[in-house]
């Protein structure tokens, strides 16, 4: 055999063991920069000690959002203040603002996010940008750029710099032809909001990246998130945020969708969680890149009997929006994620009782202070 071909095979033998069993291509020209360079060897390899773990430099983008903030101050508990850095283009609050780094990215801008992650020394890249499920449906060119050609600039960087990139999917990356209850990892995604199709989208890409490039790409599909201290930024979900809200400040809720509405729902402390934890699991726990992951389920009538047991005045109405409803119930019912729990340990902590006494006491509290005030 002669050397050159001889030296070649071994090279690639190394690259292949190196990456997991994934193939480690040359780039696409875009991805190579000015440096010609290709991806490390090693970036998907995938195991933190604790002095490595030290070391990240992380950077999230999209982070005023619902979930955004709520990350960056996990993030800042593990890794330190000022190795988390939030983005958005959107103007923080003073509160955010002077609570650690932030920094304006537009994810549309390639070269932008390629320097911030130069310049900061990113190596972990929370890509939480997106338009959802109901605002994406009322303006779908801005959805497809920002939740498609954002999440193609987020790839190419992550990979041309080796990054390990975590990217949220969602229950509404199946469609009314997948399986609703229980809804498997691996089973027919056709949905039909572009939000949906976007995030399948993302998932086989990433996915894409990994086998093809040697990306470490990480995906889990989350439900609803109820979050207490930050809003919903347009999504089919947003009423079961809302209800809480509303039944402290005014004691009545009018829902946009029907009673017996049944989707997969997470508190917010249990959804970041499992997003460092998934980060964080040895590469060969993982058998696959994108999980579904899921805590509890209800209706709608369900979450409104629960709050009712604290708020027995609150009154709650239905006033159905056919758009949303048209998304809700072409979306799981029940979310199947044993291989999370068996793949990596994943276990959720709130279930519908102390999901609404968590949010009840926040929202409780809130409102006495602004009557104190
Ligand atoms: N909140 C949920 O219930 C939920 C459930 C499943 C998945 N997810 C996913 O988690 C991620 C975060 O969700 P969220 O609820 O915080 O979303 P959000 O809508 O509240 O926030 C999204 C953020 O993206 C920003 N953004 C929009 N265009 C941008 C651009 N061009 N460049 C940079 N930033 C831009 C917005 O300003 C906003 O702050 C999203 O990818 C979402 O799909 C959320
Ligand atoms: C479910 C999730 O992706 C988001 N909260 C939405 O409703 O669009």
């Amino acid at each position: 055999m002669p050397v050159v071909r001889m030296l070649r095979q071994v090279a690639c033998w190394m690259l292949q063991s190196r990456a997991c069993g994934c193939r480690a291509s040359v780039l696409p020209s875009r991805l190579l920069g000015t440096s010609s360079r290709q991806i490390p060897t090693d970036a998907n390899f995938h195991s933190t000690s604790f002095s490595e773990a030290d070391q990240q430099r992380v950077l999230i983008t999209g982070g005023l959002g619902q979930l955004g903030v709520g990350l960056a101050s996990f993030l800042r508990k593990r890794f330190g203040k000022d190795n988390v850095i939030l983005s958005d283009i959107r103007k923080p609050s003073e509160h955010v603002f002077l609570s650690g780094p932030f920094i304006y990215s537009d994810i549309l801008d390639y070269k932008n996010l390629r320097e911030i992650v130069v310049n900061n020394r990113i190596t972990w890249l929370f890509h939480y940008s997106a338009l959802l499920s109901a605002v994406g449906e009322a303006n779908v060119s801005l959805a497809r750029a920002v939740n498609i050609t954002g999440l193609h600039n987020v790839l190419d960087v992550a990979a041309e710099h080796g990054l390990r990139l975590f990217v949220p999917s969602t229950i509404g990356a199946f469609g009314p032809t997948s399986p609703r209850n229980p809804t498997p990892d691996l089973c027919i995604q056709r949905p039909r909001t572009i939000y949906g199709v976007s995030k399948v989208h993302a998932e086989l890409m990433g996915e894409y990246y990994y086998y093809q490039y040697g990306l470490d790409f990480l995906c889990l599909r989350y439900s609803g998130i109820i979050s207490a201290d930050s809003q919903p930024g347009g999504g089919t979900t947003d009423y079961a945020v809302q209800i809480f809200h509303e039944a402290v400040k005014s004691g009545r809720f009018e829902c946009n969708l029907k009673p017996d509405t049944r989707l997969p729902m997470m508190y917010i402390d249990d959804c970041l969680r499992a997003t460092l934890e998934v980060m964080e699991a040895p590469a060969e726990s993982l058998s696959m890149r994108t999980y579904n992951i899921s805590a509890m389920s209800f209706t709608l009538a369900e979450l409104a009997q629960e709050v009712l047991k604290h708020i027995p005045e609150l009154q709650v109405t239905y006033n159905v929006d056919p758009v949303r409803q048209a998304i809700a119930d072409s979306w799981p019912m029940n979310f199947d994620d044993s291989n999370a729990r068996k793949d990596w340990g994943w276990k959720h902590d709130f279930d519908l009782p102390e999901l609404v006494t968590t949010m009840l006491n926040f929202h409780g509290s809130e409102s006495r202070v602004a009557q104190a005030n």
